[in-house]
């Protein structure tokens, strides 16, 4: 069961994972929820959560490389998977074997990918660039393009789809902005592409505030997980999600120190009366970055503050009185009366959640309950 000798873990609630889904499934009535796992499932393990997302009426997976829809075709091998980002046209091949979907937007793309294919079908969906700016076409003439690139070719588009930059924010002017360029875009283009296309446009925040703008289905990331896209959403939205994610360890030492005594590198931190530190086995080694000194932890429901510097392995946090050697402390998550969120976390970072289960890396094992 333990990757790691070690007293610091993730556990990620499945359970959690299906109700978000289904909750999303209901909330889009008829349209088809798309399991966004990409990143390891926003750190939270793709094979695990791509399962319980499946089993709770997800029909497709996500991912941003092709690497990753790789692994998932191994575990599921009849699920529509979708490759979000660019692949060099040279691995064409390789995800036409494992009937992986490929992201196009490039007419050129088209032509070398067809010089890699030998008979091999390789499925593609059209990425539109409504005002993301990241990737993707941005006129009709861009899509005629790839369009014609494709005639004769064993490459055939099955979907596509446009990608929203400010969904999660108040207003919806660019959002709509984005979304009547894209019904402008499609008007134009439709008449040239099969007719089972599949369409997609949303994610969380838009699949959560505009539900019924969603065509045929939501690629849905952040939800999943039980986060919200943002405070905004979060605040105006009342769908109840459950924050999967929780992060744990437990005290290695304890000791008492004296007025004037210093905590770790660079002495940051000097006890200005006589106190109790305890000692646990995290630090920026593991992601817990060195941005979280002053940042707090849950011990028996109380909010104790880290003192001093984040070391590469461990890191000080100042006890209210001395703990037995092996207490547990709640790094993310609830105990008893209290809980430090995601959110909380990534508030202190001045980042977005996001970004916190992504960057806690492979040195914490995840443990999966229910
Ligand atoms: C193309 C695309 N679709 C859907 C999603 C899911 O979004 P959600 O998690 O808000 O539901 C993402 C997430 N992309 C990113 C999430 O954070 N940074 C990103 O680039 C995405 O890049």
């Amino acid at each position: 069961k333990s990757a790691y000798h070690r007293d610091t873990w993730v556990e990620v609630d499945l359970d959690a994972i299906r109700h978000n889904v289904k909750t999303m499934n209901h909330h889009l009535k008829d349209k088809e929820v798309m399991a966004v796992v990409k990143a390891d499932a926003y750190g939270h393990g793709e094979i695990e959560v791509a399962e319980a997302a499946l089993e709770s009426g997800a029909t497709r997976l996500a991912v941003a490389v092709l690497d990753e829809g790789l692994r998932l075709r191994q575990k599921f091998p009849d699920i529509p998977i979708l490759v979000m980002g660019w692949t060099d046209p040279k691995y064409v091949a390789l995800a036409a074997q494992h009937n992986i979907t490929l992201t196009t937007f490039q007419s050129d793309w088209i032509k070398q990918a067809s010089s890699y294919l030998n008979d091999e079908h390789l499925n593609v969906h059209l990425k539109v660039d409504t005002g993301m700016g990241r990737i993707g076409i941005r006129s009709v003439e861009e899509a005629y393009d790839v369009i014609k690139a494709c005639k004769h070719t064993n490459i055939f588009i099955t979907g596509v789809f446009t990608h929203f930059a400010t969904a999660d924010e108040p207003g919806n002017h660019y959002y709509s902005q984005q979304i009547a360029a894209f019904k402008q875009w499609l008007i134009q283009v439709k008449r040239y592409l099969q007719e089972n296309i599949v369409i997609h446009i949303g994610n969380t925040a838009a699949a959560m505030r505009f539900p019924d703008d969603m065509f045929d289905a939501v690629r849905f990331g952040i939800g999943m997980y039980g986060l919200y896209p943002s405070k905004f959403v979060s605040e105006n939205v009342s769908l109840h999600l459950k924050q999967a994610f929780s992060l744990y360890s437990r005290l290695i030492h304890v000791k008492r120190i004296n007025k004037g005594d210093a905590i770790s590198y660079g002495k940051t931190y000097v006890a200005d009366q006589d106190e109790w530190i305890g000692t646990i086995p995290i630090g920026y080694g593991d992601g817990w970055i060195r941005k979280l000194q002053n940042f707090q932890v849950l011990i028996h429901g109380k909010k104790l503050p880290i003192v001093g510097r984040i070391c590469m392995d461990q890191c000080m946090i100042r006890l209210d009185h001395p703990y037995e050697i092996g207490t547990s402390v709640t790094l993310i998550g609830s105990d008893q009366t209290g809980v430090v969120s995601m959110d909380d976390v990534a508030d202190y970072l001045e980042t977005i959640n996001y970004e916190i289960p992504c960057i806690l890396g492979k040195r914490i094992p995840r443990y999966y309950i229910n």
